[in-house]
């Protein structure tokens, strides 16, 4: 069997952004499989993510969460959603060099009004529009710096976003 040739999207941004949403519908129109290393670290733990917060801390989700970055970006030759926080580690950071990744941005409002739907973030359960505005402040520099495209969500649906995304990085459907 020949080695992984690597993701060929790999989506970046903000809880609320879109990341795993877009990424299946990106995974589909291109006919390979999604990898969303939230779904892997829960199911290599048996547990949901809000319980590894609580259990064990951030810093451990953090460790599964680099191991579960690393196995798909090095394993993985279809569409890749990572976790909002990923991109924190610097190590996590230099294995994005070279990829295709787009930066899925979001304002406050819409990512607020999208993470109210979905299920609980552990680091937006108290104060989430505070919380938010207060981690983006602190990643936004680190999404541009490893995005080689930033795709704007505002006003478009799933589809018109991975439609973007797809034209950004000059891919067509399958
Ligand atoms: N472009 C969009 N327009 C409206 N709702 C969206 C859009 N993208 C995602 N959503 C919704 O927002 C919520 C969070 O999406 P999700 O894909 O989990 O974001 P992320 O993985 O970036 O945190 C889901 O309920 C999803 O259906
Ligand atoms: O922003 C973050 O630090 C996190 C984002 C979440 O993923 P999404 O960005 O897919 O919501 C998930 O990894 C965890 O709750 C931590
Ligand atoms: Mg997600």
């Amino acid at each position: 069997m020949s080695a992984a040739s690597g993701p060929v999207v790999v989506l970046v941004g903000p809880p609320g952004a879109g990341k795993t949403t877009v990424g299946t519908v990106i995974a589909r129109r291109l006919g390979v499989a999604l990898r969303d290393t939230d779904a892997d670290i829960e199911a290599a733990e048996g547990r949901p993510i809000p319980e590894i917060f609580v259990e064990d801390g951030e810093p451990r989700f953090r460790e599964l969460e680099r191991r579960a970055v690393r196995a798909a970006l090095t394993e993985h030759d279809g569409v890749v959603s990572l976790g909002g926080g990923a991109v924190l580690d610097p190590g996590t950071r230099a294995l994005l060099t070279g990829l295709p990744v787009v930066f899925l941005d979001v304002a406050l409002a819409d990512a607020i009004r999208r993470v109210g739907l979905d299920t609980p973030r552990p680091l937006l359960a108290v104060n989430p529009r505070k919380q938010w505005r207060t981690l983006m402040e602190q990643r936004r520099p680190l999404y541009t710096e490893v995005a080689r495209a930033v795709v704007g969500t505002e006003g478009r649906d799933p589809e018109e976003v991975a439609q973007a995304v797809l034209d950004a990085l000059e891919l067509k459907d399958a």
